[in-house]
């Protein structure tokens, strides 16, 4: 372990959140000044129900999530189309004139919440890649093959070989975001290819590994997809994050799902992390001695990565412990955070 002395606080240049789910309708307006308080803009996934394929759709949602947010909080919704084996290169042209959608979704048909509209071969969707990459669009990608036939824990480096190196071989200055990646292997394939390609780190993935998902007992609160992996491959993210490489940027992944869709005989996949995901990040980066990098990958990396501005204004966060709610409201029903009732040492003011 390293003896790095850890500060009692930490301010850092505004962060950004390059991957969140808000979802739609009271659910959203429910969970929207969790996200508002701890990032200044987050990217908003489209898989609603419908998804959120057309421009028109994204504006509409645009327009639903700054009429949900409280009077006087500034939060600046960044827009995703939806793609699908039917999108229309012109869509991806509307999609960028308006100046607020700012990427392009790829979910591999049924590989994980609401995907079902999914892509089902992107050789399908090469027309519409084409134009988003002639015009810098960048194509969000969740990085997990869904044969049956390939280990649950393997579908992500499987995705690198069978999707992920022909995709870039034939399209290779189009820009892409490896969400939420999982593995050793994704962190290593980033870090080493050529030409436009980031990724999203969750805080959940910096910290935990799959054994906490059986802790004493099946616990749905740390299933996700991707789904946490071995210790070894947390290792590699925590060193990927830290490491200063400018492609590795913030993205929470908080995914919110009432209680009773997640405490089921099949519970839904995805960690709420938007309360204290700031405070998580912290965590990780203490634990790894590696503070002093905390803001290139919060707040500098991913809007380099968008060619938008940095933030003005900063945050700080405190070396205070705090206990998580064992839930919050959503609609009218109840959300549970991860670490719901645990202890966490870091606050943000
Ligand atoms: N991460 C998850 O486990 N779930 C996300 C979808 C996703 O990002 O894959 C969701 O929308 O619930
Ligand atoms: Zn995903
Ligand atoms: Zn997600």
């Amino acid at each position: 372990m390293s003896t790095i002395e850890i500060p009692d606080t930490i301010t850092i240049t505004r962060p950004d959140d390059w991957h969140l789910h808000l979802r739609d309708g009271a659910a959203m307006a429910s969970v929207l000044p969790h996200s508002a308080r701890q990032f200044a803009r987050a990217i908003v996934m489209p898989n609603l129900r419908p998804p959120v394929t057309t421009t028109a759709m994204a504006l509409d949602y645009r327009a639903r999530i700054l009429a949900a947010l409280p009077e006087g909080v500034q939060f600046e919704p960044l827009m995703t189309l939806y793609l699908t084996d039917n999108t229309n290169p012109d869509e991806i042209r509307r999609a960028q004139d308006t100046g607020f959608i700012h990427a392009v979704k790829l979910y591999p048909a049924g590989a994980t919440t609401n995907s079902d509209a999914g892509v089902t071969d992107l050789t399908k969707c090469y027309k519409t890649l084409e134009v988003m990459q002639e015009i810098g669009m960048p194509l969000l990608v969740h990085g997990e093959v869904t044969n049956s036939d390939i280990d649950l824990f393997d579908r992500e480096a499987v995705f690198i070989e069978r999707v992920m190196r022909p995709l870039r071989r034939d399209m290779p200055a189009l820009p892409v975001v490896f969400e939420h990646i999982t593995t050793k292997d994704a962190a290593q394939y980033v870090a080493e290819a050529e030409g436009p390609i980031a990724a999203t780190i969750t805080a959940h993935h910096l910290l935990y590994n799959r054994n906490e998902l059986f802790k004493g007992g099946i616990r749905p609160d740390f299933y996700c997809l991707p789904v946490l992996k071995r210790e070894e491959h947390r290792l590699a993210l925590v060193t990927a994050a830290t490491s200063g490489d400018e492609r590795f940027f913030l993205g929470t992944d908080s995914a919110p799902h009432a209680v009773h869709t997640k405490y089921a005989a099949c519970g839904c996949a995805g960690c709420y992390t938007a309360l204290h995901a700031m405070e998580m990040y912290t965590e990780a980066f203490a634990q790894a001695g590696a503070l002093d990098q905390l803001e290139a990958f919060a707040s500098f990396n991913g809007p380099a990565f968008y060619n938008l501005p940095r933030n003005e204004g900063t945050i700080t966060l405190k070396r205070e412990a705090w206990t998580l709610p064992a839930s919050v409201p959503m609609a009218e029903h109840q959300l549970v955070p991860l670490n719901a009732g645990e202890t966490i040492n870091w606050k943000m003011l």
